[in-house]
């Protein structure tokens, strides 16, 4: 079912946060930075992968990245929905289903072997792919499978997320200046917030964790090995 009554995006965002901490995809530890995809530091972690094992939440989540994408990208704005390898693929399925439209995938590098393909399913020239990933931090990834897209000849032109980072600015600038815009449903102001709200994690925690929100290249500078 396509959805098509929901909150606002402020409200959106409150939930999703809360359905990121009610699930436990929240790490936080300054003491032992987390590696990320770009290779630099982090105090905070997402784990959006825990989410498709939550039905409930998974498919609340689900229709709001939906109804997202709609509300920023147009109702009939995609011919096809491509998910990420590998935390995409469940949600780029999910969404293709609400979307009503064919599904695909994006591998990180070519097989190797077989065809050798980065694209699995029917893409074709021409086509709008919407690409879904479960979150973004720097955006790096996403230039990586947008130009994947592109080379089938198809066009991508928005990426729907359920979790940014929302820290980094220069994220607008990589990604627009690539041709993307992105939806996504709430970053760490909203899972602080909320963190705050319901009394999760002690003060030192949450006070490590802001610091590195209020500068994150100054944090990973200072961290860097
Ligand atoms: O580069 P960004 O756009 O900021 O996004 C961060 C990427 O990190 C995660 O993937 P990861 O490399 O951990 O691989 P996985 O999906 O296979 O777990 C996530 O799924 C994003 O693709
Ligand atoms: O940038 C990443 O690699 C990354 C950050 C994060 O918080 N969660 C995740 O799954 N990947």
């Amino acid at each position: 079912m396509i959805p098509t009554s929901f909150p606002p995006k402020d409200e959106i965002a409150r939930l999703t946060a809360r359905a990121l901490l009610e699930v436990e995809a929240v790490h936080f530890n300054s003491r032992e930075p987390f590696t990320l995809a770009s290779g630099l530091p982090s105090p905070t972690y997402i784990d959006c992968r825990k989410l498709i094992s939550f039905p409930r939440i998974r498919s609340t989540l689900m229709d709001f990245l939906a109804v997202t994408v709609m509300r920023e990208a147009g109702f009939e704005a995609f011919d096809n929905v491509a998910g990420g390898e590998t935390a995409g693929i469940p949600f780029g399925a999910m969404i293709a289903e609400r979307l009503v439209l064919p599904m695909t995938y994006v591998r990180k590098k070519p097989k190797g072997y077989g065809r050798n393909a980065r694209i699995e399913g029917v893409m074709t020239e021409g086509q709008r792919v919407l690409l879904v990933e479960d979150m973004t931090t720097d955006g790096g990834s996403k230039l990586s499978f947008v130009d994947a897209i592109r080379e089938t000849g198809a066009t991508c032109a928005h990426t729907g997320v359920i979790f940014s980072y929302g820290i980094f600015p220069e994220i607008t600038k990589t990604l627009g200046d690539h041709g993307v815009q992105l939806h996504a449903l709430c970053t760490w102001w909203d899972v602080l917030a909320e963190a705050k709200a319901q009394g999760h994690f002690d003060a030192e925690t949450l006070a490590g964790v802001q610091e590195f929100l209020n500068d994150p290249r100054a944090w990973q500078a200072a961290r860097k090995g």
